[in-house]
């Protein structure tokens, strides 16, 4: 069943996609990348759970109201997944394997749109009303994970369909709430015990951000996620060790550990001097420019200058024989993370000034979730059970 938009679609929508961009990891499937909560915890980000709260509370209404459940339904994943070129799936129901069978509902919220992000991905059921579904920013689809709900997803020819998957069950013991929850509480036992508390991105072993279409091909062929997004916005990764001290073969050893350690950020012909702490927290820092581009633009409240300097040519050169390990493929990741969006919010007009601006806003932002994740723990905790606290004196976030 296709159920009209829920929470204002827009403004989660582009959130959930700044989170995915930034966060996520090979998936499931070729040509699919997914972003699990679990996930987000791992690698410090627990405070990015915080933006899923409502809208999964809503979608797990909706689903309890629609399917007429009189008991109540668990919510088993929660994910955000992304299908580039190439991707489809055929025929089947959601509780397709044995381990699959806690599966008795699907919701999938589409993030993006058919015809304007991506081309292909139309949704079908085998016997159903409607039959074929296009996908449209905020639409939600329910059904059951059984077999009276065989779908299917046609290829996706261009650019990226992005959604937001849950699946519900009736059985507790597959509640992803408590799973979470003692993720949450030991991770944050871990980052009490450390001085200052630190909210920064802390990237998973390399190997979860490698992408290839032929795992066995020798030497390795294809990319490193986290620079391939970086990439198709027109960015490189410059390793911070501005001395030059690792050699080459340390380099062959395993480039990817480069992307550990801190770095920094070029465009064209220009680095920009701030350290970042690993990859993941330049991808972070950028993904938000990106999603907030238009409105720091508009603002333009501090006169914040960020300092540029030329790349040199050693650097460059650098930088090119990293990229050449960790994107190798460069085309390929150019039509895994292409974007077919012509809308001019997509494409902001380059201002290092607005770059610096985003940094800011990302530690602000970042701080005011880690902020309101911290103060509903606990209720959390006492409810066995993730969902919106209303709180009191935090502002809202607009
Ligand atoms: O993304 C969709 O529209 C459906 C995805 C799906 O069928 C699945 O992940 O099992
Ligand atoms: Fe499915």
């Amino acid at each position: 069943e296709l159920l009209g938009p829920v929470a204002n679609p827009n403004w989660v929508s582009q959130e959930l996609e700044f989170i995915h961009k930034s966060c996520s990891t090979v998936g499931y499937r070729p040509n699919v990348f997914s972003t699990t909560l679990s996930h987000l915890i791992a690698t410090n980000s627990s405070h990015l759970i915080f933006p899923f709260v409502s809208i999964r509370e809503r979608l797990k209404e909706k689903a309890e109201e629609f399917f007429g459940c009189e008991y109540e339904l668990f919510v088993e994943f929660t994910g955000l997944i992304s299908w580039s070129r190439g991707a489809s799936i055929g025929w089947h129901s959601d509780d397709n394997r044995s381990y699959l069978k806690q599966r008795e509902f699907a919701a999938v919220c589409y993030l993006n749109s058919h015809g304007k992000d991506f081309k292909g991905g139309l949704f079908n059921f085998q016997d159903g009303d409607p039959a074929t579904i296009a996908p449209v920013v905020g639409d939600v689809v329910m059904y059951t994970a059984d077999t009276r709900n065989i779908h299917s997803v046609d290829e996706i020819t261009d650019g990226e369909r992005i959604t937001l998957t849950l699946w519900f069950s009736r059985d507790g013991s597959h509640d992803e709430d408590s799973k979470l929850i003692s993720l949450l509480s030991q991770s944050l036992l871990n980052s009490l015990a450390k001085e200052p508390v630190s909210y920064l991105p802390l990237p998973a072993s390399s190997n979860m951000y490698w992408f290839s279409l032929d795992q066995a091909s020798q030497p390795p062929s294809g990319f490193d996620i986290r620079w391939a997004r970086v990439h198709v916005l027109g960015y490189a990764f410059c390793s911070f060790d501005d001395k030059g001290d690792y050699s080459m073969s340390d380099l062959s050893n395993d480039p990817s550990e480069l992307l550990m350690k801190p770095l920094q950020l070029a465009r064209e012909d220009e680095l920009f001097d701030k350290e970042f702490v690993n990859s993941l927290h330049a991808l972070q820092v950028l993904q938000f420019y990106f999603w907030k581009a238009t409105q720091l633009q508009a603002t333009k409240v501090e006169t914040a200058t960020g300092n540029v300097v030329r790349l040199s040519e050693s650097l460059r050169e650098k930088i090119n024989s990293l990229k050449s390990m960790l994107l190798n493929d460069h085309q390929l990741a150019e039509t895994v993370f292409s974007h077919m969006s012509c809308d001019p919010f997509r494409q902001p007009t380059f201002d290092w000034a607005d770059f610096s601006a985003a940094v800011a806003a990302w530690e602000d932002y970042t701080c005011k979730l880690h902020k309101e994740m911290l103060l509903s723990l606990s209720y959390w905790r006492s409810h066995q059970s993730i969902f919106s606290v209303p709180l009191l004196g935090i502002e809202k976030r607009t």
